[in-house]
């Protein structure tokens, strides 16, 4: 454990420069700039106790979810995607706590609100739809009352009117035969089938903000990606903002506007979408990019650094091709702007360094650990990211968003 639990990491991620009241990123296209965000997180830490020391969940990350627009977080398991989503409205699990950090909804701190206030926004305003649809549904009722039951609770309508509007929510996320599909009950839906009733029912209060936890994982390909089209239609036909969890960034390049990469508890990177699959700032970035098939990349070497064992500086030293020394000490680096819209916590980010360094300095490749000893070679070039400012194509990945990548 080289990062002591007393270490107040200042001035990591947003928090070293003026607070613009934004994440700096650039607006999704067709995004109302001027809009405030619907969601606002700031410096957001969420721990968890544990007998062999406290586990930094969610270590200081800061991104905005703009109305209607869709933020995918995206990073490898344990990164604290799960965790993230959690503490905004603090359904994490005891003994995790948010610990520190500013969940700012409609311009209120989350994080102040009783948990009564809270649970009126929740399913209310922000409404969660989870991985296991299974695990979601009550095996004991109909869909048809299980969605009906979350639109009572969230609008004063009687039983009659509950179950129309049940109904209508079924259909409107595409649920064949509303009507009588119904009084299924969820054991006699597909899985696909029972993750459009779990969506249904987070719509059953009207809310701004979706925040779907990996929904379509647990779903077979060809499902996965009905199911992504019905997120998209969502975002597009009822103006309803989505943070979206994944970690497979095939799914990213087809929903998303926006884009926030954690590591390790961390934002390592964030951006509008096109430009961070074009132009990835961020050596970790560009190491998930080279990893979806048919990139000819592989797989980032390495494992994440072990929960309780974070390494000093940036939590991706050890496992980058480009860190040098000031990359191993210290809290890491801050979130840089970054051209094209966005900022990435990598001291090689656009404008501080000569950008090619990240393909062709040597001296920042003298490391034992570095998996790649040619940093010179063609092949570096297209294994090991492409050359900065090289062209990627987020549309040959976004044609697998819809399941060839699990
Ligand atoms: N109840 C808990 N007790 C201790 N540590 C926990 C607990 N829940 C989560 N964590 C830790 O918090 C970190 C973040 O976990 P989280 O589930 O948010 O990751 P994730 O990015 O969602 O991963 P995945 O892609 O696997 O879902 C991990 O190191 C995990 O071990
Ligand atoms: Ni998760």
């Amino acid at each position: 454990m080289s990062r002591g639990d007393d270490h107040p990491a200042p001035g990591r991620d947003g928090d070293g420069r003026p607070d613009r009241g934004r994440d700096d990123d650039h607006p999704a296209p067709g995004r109302d700039t001027d809009a405030p965000p619907l969601l606002s997180v700031r410096d957001l830490r969420t721990q968890f106790p544990t007998a062999e020391g406290t586990v930094r969940a969610v270590d200081g990350a800061s991104f905005d979810v703009y109305p209607g627009e869709t933020v995918c977080l995206v990073g490898e398991s344990g990164s604290g995607k799960t965790v993230a989503c959690e503490s905004i409205t603090r359904l994490v699990d005891s003994p995790g706590e948010v610990v520190d950090g500013e969940v700012r909804f409609d311009d209120r701190d989350l994080l102040d609100r009783s948990e009564r206030e809270l649970r009126a926004v929740r399913g209310d305003r922000i409404a969660y739809v989870f991985q296991d649809p299974h695990g979601s549904l009550d095996p004991v009722y109909t869909v048809g009352e299980q969605v009906a039951e979350a639109v009572r609770d969230r609008n004063d309508v009687g039983k009659r009117a509950a179950r129309e509007r049940a109904v209508e929510l079924l259909d409107r996320v595409g649920l064949p035969n509303p009507a009588s599909r119904a009084d299924d009950y969820p054991h006699q839906l597909s899985g696909g089938m029972k993750q459009r009733v779990a969506i249904a029912a987070a719509l059953a209060g009207d809310p701004d903000l979706l925040i779907a936890d990996e929904p379509t994982t647990a779903l077979d390909v060809t499902i996965q990606a009905e199911i992504l089209d019905l997120f998209a239609e969502l975002g597009a036909e009822e103006g309803l903002a989505t943070l979206f969890v994944t970690h497979d960034l095939g799914v990213v390049a087809g929903i998303a506007d926006r884009v926030v990469v954690m590591y390790a508890g961390r934002v390592m990177e964030r951006g509008p979408v096109t430009r961070v699959f074009e132009r990835p700032a961020h050596p970790y970035t560009r190491g998930l990019l080279d990893s979806l098939p048919g990139r000819g990349g592989e797989r980032i070497g390495g494992e994440p650094p072990e929960p309780l064992n974070q390494p000093a500086g940036c939590p991706f030293h050890p496992r980058c091709p480009h860190a040098v020394g000031e990359c191993r000490s210290g809290d890491g680096p801050p979130l840089y702007g970054v051209d094209g819209g966005g900022d990435a916590a990598c001291v090689f980010h656009d404008g501080v360094r000569d950008p090619t360094v990240l393909d062709s300095d040597p001296e920042s490749n003298t490391e034992e650990s570095d998996p790649d000893p040619e940093p010179n070679s063609e092949a570096e070039a297209t294994t090991d990211g492409a050359p900065r400012g090289a062209t990627r194509e987020p549309d040959a990945s976004a044609s697998d968003a819809d399941g060839g990548n699990r």
